[in-house]
């Protein structure tokens, strides 16, 4: 027909950098203002992912600056293994072209696109060359590239390739120059902030135009790289099993020993039985009749789940928490990191955990940070599996407020650690739903919840206790003078009963000058920071404590004075001045026993 050659005429193949350059919303560049968080992100998940591959502690500088007009040059430098000068041209102007795509185990990236669709998004916007430096040891030079990609074939081209003197050993800088804005500077921030969080032993420093940040390590270990695994038999498809027989010389038995994890000896004999397969026949002799019923007894067989230990690599309860203290505030924090869990062959562990009070807002609904395998998920929190999970817990049961999401200062943190993340889409920006996953987040939320109950119950008791007392304070002079005139006798002094009510150091107005002697005493969880206020909303009088006391003014005459606790401290408050003040121990864990002396 004349119109199918007419059409044959336009049929052509389409590649894969062209498809992306016309689609590139969905790899997370919908717009200039997502783009240039997407790029720092991209280059930060690569620079991490090296760092941990390399065991060295992550140092990471990121810089993002007006050039002029819209256009900003992002720069992400880290001290990683480098990357040899032959891949160089693939790794950063190659899209579908990486290290990690064939590997079962916990990765930032998985696709190979990430850091060249950074660059393709650069040459379309600005028609500018990608700059890149890296260097793999103090004995080698450092390659210095320009690089763009030939979007008709997706092949990379060099433009200019020397070798440079470079300050860093090893590394590898990137630097990028397109059209944006700076409206998402804030967002920036906060994702700055939630990777410190997961990631507690890197280090970022950060300058935006001149502006700079620092967000530090809280810890100095690296954590093990995770080790890639064999795939396991259930999560395997068709046409991968097909694709491996037909590579494999060895007769069925072995190579499902060789090819899978946890089948041994054993389970591949059952395998070769349930299929009716001779477990002699070689791999790739298997006809496509053959696989169906392989396919279908390596999935009924009963297999251990495959081992997370190695391929994973969890935050760990411990450091979640000094994570989250390091960058809020908050008068309660738990962790909860599950036991590993399998979908569909893949690996994976939640871990979560709940943060309550201190400067969370009080208003509207709980603070969520979503994470997946330490990366922080910025978008599209609706349509995650993680936020219907958090929304489907009865949050009403662990005393706290729900409409969807709980409501009020809470700070739910969720990281999913997978060796194949189900994500909605290429741009990563949502977990898709799979029931084991949500119910793992859900059973992690409710044992936290428990947790979150019983300190809410347990800080609604204290707070009766104490309005107690100070009702009980505030009758004690009256009756003391009633006793006093019973009896005939002048009024006895009740100033030091006033004194030594709960943790609140009462001075009287009129005494002019007291020493408060706080003594911590059974400090059993880590430091933590104590604020002596003096809320005496008085000039007159003024307290002393001790030089390692950081003090700050709260409105024009509160005076708080800051410092960590630690267990056996032994310190004075001096206060002096007619003016009479209150002195409030806030911020003390349950479990820190203090001991105030009142020596008016
Ligand atoms: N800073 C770096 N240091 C060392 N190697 C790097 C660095 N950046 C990229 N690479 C290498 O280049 C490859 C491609 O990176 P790219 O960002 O395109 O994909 P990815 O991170 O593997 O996957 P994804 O598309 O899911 O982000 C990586 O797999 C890694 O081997």
């Amino acid at each position: 027909m004349a119109l199918a050659d007419e059409l044959a005429k336009k049929q052509r193949s389409i590649s894969v950098a062209e498809f992306f350059e016309k689609n590139k919303h969905m790899l997370g560049f919908d717009s200039p203002t997502r783009g240039i968080i997407t790029t720092i992100k991209e280059a930060i998940d690569n620079s991490l992912d090296a760092c941990e591959e390399a065991e060295v502690l992550p140092d990471i500088l990121v810089s993002v600056r007006k050039v002029g007009g819209d256009v900003y040059r992002v720069v992400v430098e880290d001290n990683g293994p480098g990357i040899v000068p032959d891949k160089m041209p693939a790794v950063f102007a190659k899209l579908l072209y990486g290290s990690r795509f064939h590997q079962v185990r916990q990765t930032r990236g998985q696709q190979g696109i990430g850091i060249s669709a950074a660059v393709l998004y650069a040459q379309l916007t600005t028609g500018k060359p990608t700059l890149v430096i890296s260097r793999t040891d103090a004995k080698s030079p450092a390659h210095k590239m320009t690089l763009v990609i030939k979007t008709e074939t997706n092949e990379p081209e060099v433009l200019s390739h020397e070798e440079i003197d470079w300050v860093l050993p090893h590394g590898t800088r990137i630097e990028l120059e397109f059209k944006s804005s700076m409206a998402a500077k804030k967002k920036m921030l906060e994702y700055l902030k939630y990777t410190s969080i997961v990631n507690p032993h890197a280090r970022f420093r950060v300058e935006i135009d001149d502006e700079s940040f620092t967000f530090d390590r809280v810890s100095h270990d690296v954590p093990p790289c995770p080790v890639a695994i064999k795939p396991h038999p259930y999560g395997i498809e068709l046409g991968v099993l097909k694709r491996m027989t037909a590579a494999s010389d060895l007769p069925l038995k072995e190579f499902l020993i060789e090819s899978f994890s946890k089948v041994g000896e054993k389970t591949a004999l059952e395998i070769c039985a349930v299929a009716k397969l001779d477990s002699k026949v070689s791999a790739n002799k298997l006809s496509l009749e053959q696989l169906n019923p392989l396919l279908e007894a390596m999935q009924t067989v009963k297999i251990p789940a495959p081992s997370a230990l190695q391929c994973l690599s969890p935050i760990t309860e411990e450091l979640i928490v000094k994570g989250m203290e390091k960058e809020f505030q908050l008068d309660f924090i738990k962790a909860r990191t599950r036991p590993s869990s399998v979908f569909g062959g893949n690996s994976f562990i939640v871990e979560a955990a709940i943060g309550y009070g201190g400067k969370l807002p009080v208003e509207g609904s709980a603070m969520l940070l979503r994470f997946a395998n330490r990366v922080p998920l910025l978008y599209q929190q609706g349509a995650c599996a993680i936020t219907s999970a958090v929304s489907g817990v009865n949050w009403k049961a662990y005393g706290v407020s729900q409409q969807g999401l709980p409501m009020g200062p809470v700070l739910i943190l969720v990281h999913v650690a997978a060796t194949n993340v189900p994500f909605t889409s290429e741009s990563k920006d949502a977990v898709a739903s799979v029931p084991e996953v949500e119910k793992e987040v859900t059973l992690a939320l409710q044992e936290l919840g428990r947790d979150l109950k019983m300190f809410l119950s347990r800080r609604d008791k204290s707070k009766e206790q104490e309005d107690r007392a100070r009702a009980i304070c505030s009758v004690i002079p009256l009756i003391a003078q009633k006793v006093g005139e019973i009896v005939e006798r002048p009024a006895p002094d009740t100033s030091l009963i006033e004194g030594r009510i709960m943790r609140r150091v009462v001075l009287k107005k009129g005494s002019s000058a007291g020493k408060i002697l706080i003594r911590v005493d059974n400090y059993t969880t880590k430091d933590q920071e104590m604020a002596l206020y003096d809320i005496s909303g008085d000039s007159a009088g003024d307290a002393t404590v001790p030089p390692d006391f950081v003090t700050e003014m709260d409105g024009e005459y509160t005076k708080i004075w800051k410092r960590l606790l630690h267990s056996g401290d032994n310190f004075e408050v001096t206060y002096t001045g007619a003016g009479g003040g209150i002195v409030d121990l806030q911020g003390i864990a349950e479990n820190l026993k203090v001991v105030v002396d009142l020596d008016v």
